[in-house]
């Protein structure tokens, strides 16, 4: 495994003045959001704030109104998800979607047909199987049983892993901490700062639970109603106590 140097990165993602609409509904205006690889950022804000639509925009899930996504330089602005994610951009939805049929060892593989294709990871680490399972020990634990058997934070842990099986250059991580132990929430985001420290990845994180969320990230972004309201080094935005209590709910 080599160590990215993120000044010369080719994989810089670059979020700029994202709009997006269902319908009438204005769900992001004019977004832009700070990303590097080695980095946290954290996604904050209220229900309806617009946190998923963000990820669901850059991962190609919504086509922006307006705006630009590119990684590396490379634009990807309303490029079909399957684009998206060969380019490297890897979106883990909220509900941890396992398939609950196969066992995790075969969830496992699912990621890994798909980053076969991709020559490199992140920083020129490239994830094989025993390494995501060294990440997450309760997975090899559990690796031939089907993985409705694994508690919420093992599917949250599999989830990850099958991502970064993909070899992906930036993880789009929503809601992790959801209905999570605090215990299981720590073991989780101590695994992401690993992968930014150690592997130079961009992880791009939204979450409700902003206090776990401002301790791990770098940056942090506050949304409301689809507006950027903040955007600061996190440990400024966990110290601003006006925010935190208009916005952060802590
Ligand atoms: N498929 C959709 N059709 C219409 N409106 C939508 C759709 N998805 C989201 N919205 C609206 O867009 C806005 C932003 O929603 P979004 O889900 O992105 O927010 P969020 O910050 O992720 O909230 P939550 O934490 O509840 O998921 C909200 O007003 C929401 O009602």
């Amino acid at each position: 495994m080599s160590t990215a140097d993120p000044s010369t990165s080719t994989d810089r993602l670059e979020i700029e003045g994202l709009t997006a609409t269902y319908g009438p509904v204005t769900a992001l205006e004019d977004v832009s959001v700070p990303a590097a690889p080695g980095a946290i950022t954290a996604v904050l804000g209220a229900n309806g704030a617009g946190k998923t639509t963000l990820l669901r925009t850059v991962s190609g899930l919504v086509r922006p109104a307006a705006g630009r996504v590119s990684l590396g330089g490379r634009d990807l602005t309303g490029a079909e998800p399957e684009r998206i994610a060969a380019a490297g951009i890897a979106h883990v939805p909220e509900g941890r979607g396992v398939i609950t049929e196969l066992s995790v060892e075969e969830n496992l593989r699912l990621g890994s047909l798909l980053g076969a294709r991709r020559p490199t990871g992140s920083g020129g680490r490239r994830f094989d199987t025993d390494g995501v399972l060294e990440l997450f020990p309760a997975l090899a634990e559990r690796f031939r049983r089907p993985a409705d058997t694994l508690s919420g934070g093992e599917r949250q842990m599999l989830v990850v892993a099958r991502a970064l099986l993909t070899q992906p250059s930036v993880l789009l991580l929503d809601e992790p901490s959801l209905g999570l132990a605090p215990r299981v929430v720590s073991q989780i985001f101590a695994v992401l700062r690993d992968l930014t420290d150690a592997g130079g990845i961009t992880v791009v994180l939204v979450e409700q639970n902003a206090r776990s969320a401002l301790q791990v990230a770098d940056t942090g972004v506050v949304l409301s109603l689809g507006r950027v309201v903040a955007v600061d080094e996190a440990s400024a935005l966990a110290a601003d106590q006006a925010l935190r209590h208009a916005y952060l709910g802590f």
